[in-house]
Order: C-alpha cells, then sequence, then structure tokens
C-alpha cells in the first residue's frame, strides 16, 4: 500500500491522523502563513493546507502521497492567529470570551501532482473568561503554537458551551473529511483490531 507522508510538525495532527489507521510517515516543510489583509479564513485556510501539501510533494516526489492541513480561528471574519506570547495569547481569549467564533481546518492531498482539498468549519461558544483566568492560561504556555490561543483538547475545554461542527477539525485534523479523501484515492486503512488512540 501507498504510504502517505504527513507534511506537518504538529503531533496534534499525527495523533488524530494515527486515530485513522493509516500508514504514514511525517514530512518536514516550512510555508509562510500570512494572510492577506481581509482574506476570508475559508480561502486562507485551503490555500495554506494547498502550500503546505505540494511543499511536501515537491520534496517527495510525484508517486508519494502528502497530506497537508491548516486550522484557523477567526471571530467575525477576521484571522487571529496564533498568539506571539502570553500577552498576546491573553488579548485573544478576551476577544473569544462569552461569544461564538469559526474554526477553519482545511485538509489538501498531493498525489501524483493533483491536488484534492477538503473543508471543515466549526463553530464554538465559549462562556465567559474573566482577565484574571485568561491571564493564567495564557502563563501555562499552552495557546502558544494554537491558533486563536486556545486548545480545545486542553485546559480551554472548561470554556466551551458548545461546538457545532468537527472536533477533531479544531484539533486540527477533520477526521470525517480526510478519511473521506483517503477513501477517494483508496487508501483507506482497516479498521485496526486495537484501535490505536482509545483509552
Ligand atoms: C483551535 C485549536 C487549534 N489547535 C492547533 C492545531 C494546529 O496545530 C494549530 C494551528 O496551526 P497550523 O498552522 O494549522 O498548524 P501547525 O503550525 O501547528 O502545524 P503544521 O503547519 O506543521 O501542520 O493550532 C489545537 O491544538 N487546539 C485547538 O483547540
Amino acid at each position: 500500500m501507498t504510504k502517505v507522508l504527513l507534511a506537518s510538525k504538529s503531533p496534534r495532527r499525527q495523533a488524530l491522523l494515527r486515530q485513522l489507521g493509516v500508514d504514514f510517515a511525517v514530512l518536514d516543510v516550512d510555508v509562510p502563513e500570512v494572510p492577506r489583509p481581509g482574506q476570508p479564513p475559508i480561502e486562507y485556510a485551503v490555500s495554506v493546507a494547498a502550500a503546505k501539501a505540494r511543499a511536501g510533494a515537491i520534496r517527495a516526489g510525484a508517486e508519494s502521497v502528502v497530506l497537508g492541513a491548516d486550522t484557523d480561528v477567526s471571530v467575525d471574519g477576521e484571522i487571529l492567529g496564533k498568539p506571539q506570547d502570553a500577552g498576546h495569547a491573553a488579548q485573544m481569549l478576551l476577544r473569544l470570551s462569552a461569544r461564538e467564533h469559526q474554526v477553519c481546518s482545511a485538509v489538501a492531498i498531493v498525489h501524483g501532482g493533483e491536488l484534492r482539498t477538503a473543508l471543515s468549519v466549526t463553530t464554538v461558544e465559549f462562556g465567559p473568561i474573566s482577565e484574571a483566568a485568561a491571564m493564567a492560561y495564557a502563563e501555562t504556555g499552552e495557546p502558544l503554537g494554537k491558533a486563536g490561543a486556545y486548545a480545545i483538547q486542553g485546559y480551554a475545554a472548561r470554556w466551551i458551551r458548545s461546538i457545532k461542527g468537527s472536533y477533531s477539525g479544531v484539533v486540527g485534523l477533520p477526521l470525517f473529511e480526510t478519511a473521506a479523501l483517503l477513501d477517494a484515492l483508496t487508501l483507506t486503512a482497516q479498521p485496526p483490531t486495537t484501535p490505536p488512540n482509545s483509552p
């Protein structure tokens, strides 16, 4: 079976792809991640996921199957990005307090020079976050390297009143959409006899 190459440094994406039972290796790619002013979050997420998969395919060759992904948090259509430091993280968290925001997660696969993409958009509603709690969470370091300065899979779960969409998409790799892309290439693994990540 063709081996999938995951063009991602994110340990979350590796863990999520393992959940599908896919045999894969990790490929290190570096793609600039700067949205154009006013660029719609959906368009941006798809273009960055595609750039990561294409960069991987250039390194790995046309025979390879390279998967890239991108996750972005946006409020009122504005992409928040990742926090630069703890103060910036606290500011982002206070913007998300007591309201809904969107998480766009795009997946892209390049195989034989052909690009296929899929998208998941999730609406997340946060309850109120006090300034002191935002500062304290920011200081833990968990928000660093995370879009929107939070981890749904971590302590930030305590603020999440509801999510409508894909939990795995918020964590970084929407598994329904990823499995569908792999199915289309007949690369789906069989369900593992021992689920690899289940507790
Ligand atoms: C909203 C949210 C994001 N994230 C993470 C997922 C992504 O790893 C990260 C968004 O940044 P990305 O640029 O999508 O990914 P990355 O830089 O971590 O990894 P790579 O580009 O090498 O694939 O934020 C969480 O882990 N939990 C969350 O709840």
